[in-house]
């Protein structure tokens, strides 16, 4: 569906269309019909009582062969009983569940956790998204469980040394996770238009599937040169020698050692084993995130099993106590995968001419015909979403609803781990494993907090084995084109939150190059962009160009380029990065008037002890700031004039009359601004002379000019607006213009401060700008002007970064962007 979220498209399609208590249908797609069953009965019947009649699809084996070749999970009939009787004895012993190894990958996650974000005074770390950390640990657990050697996704530096083979190049560890990722996108798009795969090129694909078996071949290459527990008995890269370690490729090729068959299988696991154990991570932290009694609760329960947090020592914890220790781990695990089942759709195609047991008939509780052929897409997900199944708090997250009535029993209407003879392999090891990391995580970590705004937005799932969170911008390249150099910290963080992005910094000279030394070819890639004006000279140069984040708070400059004008690319603003520092040039210079600044440091200069004025000085409690133009400058210095014991007026273009529409979803540094609109204690708007004049006439001690330059702004404060201001403040009000110069007459400034209609003036803009040398307003009395540099902090550079980052997270989320231009409007 376009909102990325076929799962709940089944669920409201069948509640809309059909009715909630309808739980089976044949639906039309295109030329072919589909059922589409969320009763349980069916379920059982497809994956248990008469699985013989039911198989996978070839959509599924078929599009999955390429990259991972025949295994447990791409094949059917014999093929796949074949597989399953190779690899379900490996299931059933206890050493796959090695916790030393788990142990290993746990401390390196928390390692890159150190690394990229440091722990503040109050003991919190900035925000940061952990599903991308996990995706990374799985693939590193699930590639030494499998090869004796991890991808060390986590340590890139801490990686084991390979042997050498001669003849072969030692396997690229660091991209397998990229091409595995990458390839998968590929197979998902060919299974989705199945009957039309052949219109797809193929040449990404093959490349992600040589990459993919070359990694395997080589560890399997290995193993047949080196013989019996070769592997198993190599150094962990713990340096641990004396415990011989579980490897599953080891086992396999005592049963056979046919190079493709191995390769084959252990490609199958891996994939089975890695993305759902990571998401199954992932939505448990993002749901205990957001359940603080939840978390609470779990966590004093894993303190007093296994005591606090000791970072050498995890000896305490033992396989079975995982289990049984602690009561409330299963319920929390089981709460999430029916909230999120990390697979929400599954499928079956008969063999043969069947039936189902339930959905036919006037009340839908006789069998069904399905004829040989047909597909069946069993929704997961819907089946957890049931009310008459689940409760009326279906939706609510609530572990103890497994602890009722002396803990739930379940069937088939909750499957995240499949039903009967295609039962998942590993589910013994996920559990297992999730509830060791939730361990070690509440052991080490008192509190979690989740950051995303709003945190209950509508949860998101996708048909394929993934958690949408962070694993977007797989395979993607961020070109970052600007005049500043970038922290090393700001690039591990993005590393590591992002692991597969390819980023590439290019120090251009100024802020005005529109070039990047960058040769042509190299821009096909490139999908991500940060610039303030630096451009491929074609857009057709940059052909796979998603978003382009600017460091400019405005976008007036490129309204004119063709990948502006003429391409779909989105553009997203820095707007935000001026908040602080602007406000507190308002501030500034408004206090400098209150307490005669100017006026003492004029006689600072001439070594001058006069206190002359101190008898006119004032302060700002009970004063009234009027902002004109309620943006992110505007919402900041509300904040800190509201701390000053001000009142704020806001005025805005647009009527904002219900809380929702003061809101403000553009970027702001964390806990500034005035992201919920509830500064003002008036808010003025409309289009008229007279709208904005009822505005300047509501009794402000200080005016912020704060609105953007357009035809309309022109002139907008001019004489008449001096005059409105002056009927009510009789000369009190202080002008202050941090927007562009021509928003204000400067003609007609003069003479109203000439005139003491309002007290004084101050501008970091003027018109015309430069102010050149000789303008009356170099003269004029109560006036403080700066050259264009309120925005200027050492911290701007920072703040962009973050902006950026923030949109990497949203983009791989399939988030909307923060601060995207509207292109017709043009910001
Ligand atoms: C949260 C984690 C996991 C979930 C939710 C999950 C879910 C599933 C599901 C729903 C199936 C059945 C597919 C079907 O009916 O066609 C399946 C099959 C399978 N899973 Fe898992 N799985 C998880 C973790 C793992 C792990 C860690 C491994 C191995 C290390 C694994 C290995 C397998 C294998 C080999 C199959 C194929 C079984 C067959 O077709 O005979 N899974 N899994």
């Amino acid at each position: 569906t376009q909102a990325d979220a076929g799962p709940q498209y089944v669920v409201e399609a069948m509640d809309t269309e059909m009715g909630k208590d309808i739980h089976t249908a044949e639906v039309p797609i295109s030329d072919y019909r589909l059922i589409v069953t969320r009763d349980p009965a069916n379920v059982q019947a497809m994956l248990a009582t008469q699985s013989v009649d039911w198989d996978v699809g070839e959509h599924r084996t078929d599009s999955w062969k390429p990259l991972f070749g025949v295994g447990v999970f791409t094949s059917r009939g014999e093929a796949w009983k074949h597989s399953r009787a190779l690899v379900r004895p490996q299931f059933a012993r206890d050493q796959i569940n090695d916790l030393d190894l788990i142990e290993r990958h746990v401390q390196q996650l928390f390692s890159a956790i150190d690394r990229s974000h440091q722990v503040s005074k109050e003991g919190w770390t900035p925000e940061f998204d952990l599903q991308p950390l996990f995706y990374n640990m799985a693939l590193d657990i699930t590639t030494e469980l499998i090869y004796g050697y991890s991808a060390g996704s986590q340590d890139p530096n801490g990686r084991a040394e390979l042997p050498v083979i001669p003849g072969y190049d030692t396997p690229d560890r660091q991209n397998i996770g990229m091409h595995m990722d990458a390839g998968k996108a590929c197979v998902e798009t060919r299974g989705a238009l199945w009957k039309y795969r052949w219109l797809l090129p193929t040449k990404a694909l093959n490349a992600h599937c040589a990459a993919v078996h070359k990694y395997s071949e080589w560890f399997v290459r290995l193993r047949l040169q080196r013989g019996d527990n070769y592997l198993s008995k190599i150094e962990s890269e713990s340096g641990d020698v004396s415990k011989k370690r579980y490897v599953l490729l080891d086992e396999l090729a005592k049963v056979t050692q046919d190079p493709v068959e191995l390769r084959s299988q252990t490609l199958n696991i891996l994939t089975a084993g890695r993305d759902t154990t990571a998401a199954l991570m992932g939505w448990i932290f993002y749901f205990l995130s957001r359940h603080k009694d939840v978390f609470d609760k779990l966590r004093e329960q894993t303190l007093n099993s296994f005591g606090p947090y000791v970072a050498s020592d995890a000896s305490n914890i033992e396989f079975k106590e995982l289990r049984d220790a602690i009561p409330y781990m299963t319920p929390v695990i089981n709460e999430t995968l029916r909230m999120a089942p990390v697979i929400p759709l599954n499928e079956r195609v008969a063999l043969r001419d069947t039936v189902l047991p339930r959905g036919g008939g006037y009340h839908g509780d006789e069998p069904i015909f399905v004829p040989k052929g047909r597909q069946v897409l069993i929704p997961t997900y819907a089946m957890t979403r049931r009310q008459d199944l689940w409760g009326r708090d279906v939706d609510v997250f609530r572990p103890e609803r497994w602890e009722e009535d002396g803990g739930r029993k379940f069937g088939f209407e909750f499957i995240p781990f499949g039903g009967g003879a295609r039962q998942c392999l590993g589910q013994q090891f996920a559990r297992t494993k999730a509830a060791y990391v939730i361990v070690r995580f509440l052991q080490k970590y008192d509190k979690i907090e989740c950051t995303q705004v709003p945190p209950d937005a509508p949860l998101r799932f996708h048909h394929t084995i993934e958690n949408r969170s962070g694993s977007g911008v797989q395979g993607h390249k961020l070109l970052i084109a600007i005049p500043m150099n970038i922290p090393p910290s700001f690039l591990e963080s993005v590393k590591t939150e992002f692991p597969n992005l390819e980023v590439v910094h290019h120090d251009i000279g100024s802020w005005g190059q529109t070039g990047v030394p960058y040769p042509d070819e190299e821009w096909k890639d490139v999908t991500i962009l940060m610039t303030f004006g630096a451009f491929p000279k074609t857009p057709e140069l940059a052909p796979k160009l998603q978003f382009v984040q600017l460091i400019s708070a405005g976008a007036n400059h490129i309204l004119e380029q063709p990948i502006f004008k003429d391409t779909k690319v989105d553009f997203c603003t820095a707007n935000g990065v001026h908040g602080p520092q602007i406000s507190e040039w308002v501030i500034l210079t408004y206090l400098s008037f209150l307490h005669s600044f100017p006026y003492y440091l004029d006689n600072q200069r001439q070594a001058k002890w006069d206190r002359g004025k101190h008898n006119v000085i004032e302060d700002s409690p009970g004063k009234t700031v009027g902002i004109l133009g309620y943006g992110a400058i505007g919402r900041q210095t509300a904040r800190v004039a509201t701390a000053m014991g001000m009142t704020v007026h806001a005025y805005t273009l647009h009527p904002r009359p219900t809380p929702e529409s003061r809101h403000d979803d553009s970027w702001a540094p964390a806990g500034l601004g005035d992201p919920e609109g509830t500064f003002p204690t008036k808010w003025f708007s409309g289009p008229s002379q007279e709208d904005l004049h009822t505005f300047l006439k509501s009794g402000l001690d200080l005016l912020v000019v704060a609105t953007p330059l357009t035809d309309n702004t022109k002139s907008l404060i001019g004489a008449a607006e001096f005059e409105a201001l002056a009927s009510v403040g009789k000369g009190r009000t202080i002008v202050s213009n941090i927007a562009r110069g021509p928003v204000v007459n400067t003609g007609e400034l003069i003479q109203a401060l000439d005139k003491g209609l309002i007290r004084g003036a101050a501008l970091d803009v003027t018109d015309p700008e430069p102010l050149p040398d000789g303008h009356p307003l170099w003269s004029t009395k109560n006036v403080i002007i700066t050259p264009h540099v309120s925005g200027a902090s050492t911290r701007y550079n920072e703040r962009a970064l973050a902006i950026l980052k923030v949109n990497l997270g949203r983009y791989s989320e399939g988030g909307r962007l923060v601060n995207k231009i509207k292109k017709k409007r043009g910001y």
